[in-house]
């Protein structure tokens, strides 16, 4: 395959990135196009569906200029979990799209636990629990608030499945992000009819299921126009973000973890079966490569709690990389625990461990000795906790990584990434490539032109493992006592500092 490419897309909470990358892994272009999240109420989150295709276009468009003889073979794409794209039966976007850290469906994930007759049930089922951010508890939504849209509603599509439909025409979405919308049995690898009767939801609003690295699809001449890739390029079925993410640094099979912070924050461990947490706080899915699984941790404010401090609270820094060189700078200024500052990310609710959609951010711990110095810290602390509970929760489960690979802007900064080693008390790595889940999702597309047998080889022929920080014992002791007050927060402000 001399000279080919291999597109990966990102269809991510704050952009559409696209990527070439070469079959011996190196990355030829890459271009990034930014999306706005619109927020209508508190614990909302929207975005159009038309707006990721737009983008889509734009970033494809900008790689196509800087190369204009690029030989693309293949595409490949990975996206938000769990976000709805609801379709009219002429293929076209009903209302702006739930997003995976919308918390407004609280009332129809009870609804939908009372009618799977409890918990034990919807395990059984589907294996998770009803959470807001998931897709079923949107499609409820909208059948109760807005029936005349649900009137039209004829496909319910997640985020990358929608961009595959713009490319080339074919409804259909794959195994990992199945997995996220309550609808799918991880375990059984299929649509649970169990949870759908249960709840009234025709399965003909679900499209077929493919494999990840299968061809499902491709270019028609109409997004062939648009986007300047040829026609009949084929597209394969692709991943949930974090599921490509995951494969971008080579973790595809069990024994090893990720931390990841996109908008949200997460940490998965891959397993050789379906295994479900008994307090169903970390989620169950699919991973991109088949008989894999993965249990996962998610905190819905990562870089996204951190990225709105910056805005709000250091505006004057613009958002370059010089700017978050500048943000750690400030943050190492001050010693570890903050000098009694914390900080809780809360800011759209939380999944792991509280799964409390109302839950919200707080400082805390404030005197007129403290500065923005420590709040800079408490911040990128505060995150780390969120996270460091996920590593716990794997941990009690019996999944004890040796170590930790970070992926997005957890590992783009010195600073971050020997605070998490220390706040989790493992080592850190990273690896050769940073474009998170567009790489993983490039892979995909590589196995499905044939470039590699499988996940496993086209891993291990295009990444390198980078080891990074080695935290000592008494470096992570040293957030024991910060971690104990982070820990006592949330039930100390449950109530107060909640939504409702
Ligand atoms: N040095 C850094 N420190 C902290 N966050 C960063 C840094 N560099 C980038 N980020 C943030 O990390 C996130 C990673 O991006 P990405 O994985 O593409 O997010 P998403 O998929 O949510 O759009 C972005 O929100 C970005 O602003
Ligand atoms: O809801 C989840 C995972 O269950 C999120 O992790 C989304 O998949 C969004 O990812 P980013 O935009 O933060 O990458």
């Amino acid at each position: 395959m001399a000279g080919a490419l291999f597109l990966g897309l990102d269809v991510g909470t704050s952009g559409v990135k696209a990527i070439l990358v070469r079959e011996d892994g190196e990355v030829a272009a890459s271009a990034l196009t930014p999306l706005t999240l619109s927020t209508p109420q508190p614990g909302w989150a929207e975005q159009d569906p038309d707006a990721w295709w737009q983008a889509t276009i734009a970033s494809i468009r900008q790689l196509r200029a800087e190369m204009p003889d690029a030989r693309i073979v293949s595409v490949g794409i990975s996206g938000q979990m769990h976000s709805s794209v609801f379709l009219d039966r002429a293929g076209e976007v009903i209302r702006p799209a739930l997003l995976w850290c919308d918390g407004r469906t609280t009332e129809q994930c009870a609804e939908i636990t009372r009618r799977a007759g409890g918990e034990d049930r919807l395990r059984d089922w589907v294996r998770n629990p009803a959470l807001e951010g998931f897709t079923l508890p949107k499609v409820l939504w909208l059948r109760q608030r807005e029936p005349e849209a649900y009137s039209r509603l004829a496909t319910v599509l997640l985020a990358k499945d929608f961009i595959r439909y713009r490319l080339t025409g074919a409804l259909a979405t794959e195994p990992s992000d199945a997995s996220g919308t309550l609808m799918y049995d991880p375990a059984n690898l299929r649509w649970s009819d169990d949870i759908l009767n249960a709840v009234g939801v025709p399965r003909a609003l679900l499209p077929e299921v493919g494999g990840s690295s299968e061809v499902l699809g491709t270019v028609t001449a109409d997004a062939a126009r648009l986007t300047g890739l040829d026609a009949g390029t084929p597209v394969v079925g692709g991943g949930a973000d974090n599921a490509c993410g995951a494969a971008g640094v080579g973790v595809v099979t069990p024994g090893e973890a990720v931390a990841s912070w996109g908008t949200s924050g997460t940490v998965l461990a891959p397993t050789a079966q379906p295994l479900v947490d008994p307090g169903l706080r970390a989620h169950t899915f699919c991973h991109v490569v088949p008989g894999v699984w993965y249990l996962m941790g998610v905190v819905l404010s990562a870089a996204g709690a951190f990225n709105w401090y910056h805005q709000q609270l250091a505006r004057e820094l613009d958002e370059s990389g010089a700017s978050r060189r500048a943000l750690d700078a400030e943050a190492a200024s001050v010693p570890p625990g903050a000098e009694g500052v914390t900080f809780l990310p809360y800011l759209q609710g939380e999944r792991t461990p509280h799964r409390d959609a109302s839950a919200r951010g707080a400082f805390v711990g404030l005197s007129l000795a403290h500065t923005r110095a420590h709040l800079t810290r408490a911040v990128l602390e505060g995150v780390c906790f969120a996270l460091r509970d996920s590593v716990a929760i794997l941990q009690e489960l019996g999944l004890s990584p040796h170590s930790l690979l970070l992926t997005g802007g957890g590992a783009k900064s010195p600073f971050l990434q020997r605070l998490q080693a220390e706040v989790f008390g493992l080592p850190v790595g990273t690896v050769n490539r940073e474009e998170g889940p567009a790489y993983g999702a490039a892979l995909l597309a590589a196995v499905g032109a044939g470039a590699f047998p499988d996940m496993a080889a086209a891993v291990r022929s295009t990444l390198t493992r980078i080891p990074g920080d080695t935290p000592s014992p008494s470096s992570h002791a040293a957030y024991d006592e910060a971690y104990a007050r982070f820990r006592a927060l949330y039930p100390a402000l449950k109530g107060v500092a909640g939504a409702n």
